[in-house]
């Protein structure tokens, strides 16, 4: 195909930029461009583990490389369809987008912050490697986005997450070298969507890729002042322009000399970064990773993993004050989850108007800050009652719930209750979770002989 014809599909001054980079292996790029996009999903290893989900799951999956929990699965297999999408049981992501939190890989009880988090697929990813521990912070600064972000935290059943709506430099003055671990997945110009997004190719021009490496500079200089010295920051973008890449790395360590590049060597399905494609670019660029679509199955990514040498220690804030329950509150609290949990979740409770919430231990204050999500929500205190929330069920194993209404991914009734249905089962009286496979769903109430609906309207399957 001639660059005219090219044209019609993609930028030209992309397509002349990417031939100029790519020299003789600019063919074997275009052609994957004429590809269609590859279909990923992750396992979520808060509530199964792959081999589990391989015996259960109704799709036709392949393993991705690079990542223990990640698959391909085929167009006709529609996994945002199926009830085990509901329960949180897999977050539907591209597979080179899952290698930013792998390369970042979080330890148990480590501080970590995605600070541009929506729609929350690497977030949900690095929750997934804290198992439950430490602190998440997911931030995004576009109030739709956040509501988004903190829906599939929500359906994925993250518990130790806080949820902010913020600009990266207000964040900063909350957390000056907080954190263990950042993530930096920028907004970028977005070459690597133009398979599957046609809207990303219409926002493209070469002055919008300029315009993107300005603001990715200004969100790493922020990210860099919450990172504790040790810790370490993963950059990433799904484009292929060197500018919001490797040139961009570039500047940040000319200005940063704290910061090192650490290598990622250790898949190999990736390609190392090219350090003369940015303007006085040092070799250790090549340390930072390319994943190309015509090398790999994937839509393609840009990763730099980055170590803070020296600067402040961890500094831990003062912490917020436990907050004291009403009586009251704690009262109806309790009745409820002696009716309807085992294992009452523990730790320190926050009341944000009537809403009841567990938080992760060692937030500092968040007067002030646009906090969508504080942690895990647990439910709403009504009046002499407490009505459990949509992200405690989600939360829940099966094990901490007194009574469940257990079904199988076959059976009519789990399209009756995602629909919003009155479901005609036995169970105790009170409270109950409809499970599908042993995956919660949402909450019940059994009363009458019938379980009334509690799955969130905004939810509801049509
Ligand atoms: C590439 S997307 C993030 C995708 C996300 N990490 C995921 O895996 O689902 C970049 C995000 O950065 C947000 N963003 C835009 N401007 C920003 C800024 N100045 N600081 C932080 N985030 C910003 C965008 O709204 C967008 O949601």
């Amino acid at each position: 195909m001639s660059l005219a014809e090219e044209r019609t599909y993609y930028p030209e001054a992309f397509l002349t930029r990417m031939q100029e980079l790519l020299g003789a292996e600019y063919a074997p790029f275009h052609d994957a461009l004429t590809q269609p996009a590859v279909q990923g999903l992750r396992v979520n290893t808060l509530k199964t583990n792959p081999e589990r989900f391989l015996e259960i799951a109704p799709f036709h999956l392949t393993a991705v490389p690079w990542v223990a929990d990640g698959f391909y699965y085929e167009a006709p297999d529609r996994p945002g369809k199926h009830p085990y999408h509901a329960a949180g049981v897999y977050y539907i992501q591209e597979p080179s987008a899952m290698s930013a939190a792998e390369v970042l890989q979080p330890k148990r009880g480590d501080r970590v912050l995605d600070l541009c988090a929506a729609p929350g697929g690497k977030s949900t990813h690095l929750a997934a490697l804290l198992q439950g521990t430490g602190l998440l912070v997911a931030n995004e600064p576009h109030p739709q986005r956040a509501k988004i972000l903190s829906e599939n935290i929500e359906r994925c059943g993250v518990t130790n997450a806080l949820v902010t709506n913020e600009m990266p430099d207000r964040l900063a003055e909350r957390f000056p070298a907080f954190f263990d671990k950042i993530l930096v997945d920028a907004p970028c110009s977005g070459e690597g969507m133009f398979r599957k997004d046609p809207d990303a190719c219409e926002e493209w021009s070469p002055g919008h890729v300029t315009a993107c490496a300005v603001r990715q500079l200004d969100i790493l200089d922020v990210a860099s002042q919450m990172l504790r010295a040790g810790g370490t920051l993963v950059y990433s973008t799904c484009t292929f322009a060197p500018a919001e890449n490797e040139g961009l790395i570039e500047s940040f360590l000319q200005k940063y000399p704290v910061f090192e590049l650490v290598e990622i060597h250790t898949f190999d399905h990736f390609s190392p970064g090219q350090p003369q494609w940015a303007a006085g670019g040092r070799p250790e660029l090549a340390k930072t990773a390319r994943l190309w679509p015509h090398r790999l199955r994937g839509e393609g990514h840009f990763v730099a993993h980055l170590r803070k040498t020296d600067g402040e220690p961890a500094r831990r804030q003062k912490e917020s004050k436990p907050i004291k329950l009403p009586a009251e509150a704690l009262k109806s609290y309790q009745q409820f989850a002696e009716q309807a949990l085992r294992n009452m979740p523990s730790g320190e409770f926050l009341l944000f108007g009537d809403n009841l919430y567990l938080v992760p231990s060692g937030l500092p204050d968040l007067k002030g800050l646009k906090v969508v999500r504080p942690g895990w929500h647990l439910g709403t205190l009504k009046k002499n009652r407490f009505e459990p929330s949509h992200a405690l069920a989600l939360g829940l194993r099966v094990d901490h719930i007194q009574h469940t209404v257990p079904l199988t991914a076959a059976h009519p009734d789990v399209v009756h209750y995602l629909r919003g249905e009155t479901l005609n089962a036995e169970s105790a009286k009170g409270w109950v979770v409809v499970t599908v496979d042993g995956f919660p769903l949402g909450w019940g109430k059994q009363a009458s002989g019938m379980i009334k609906n509690h799955y969130p309207k905004g939810l509801r399957w049509p």
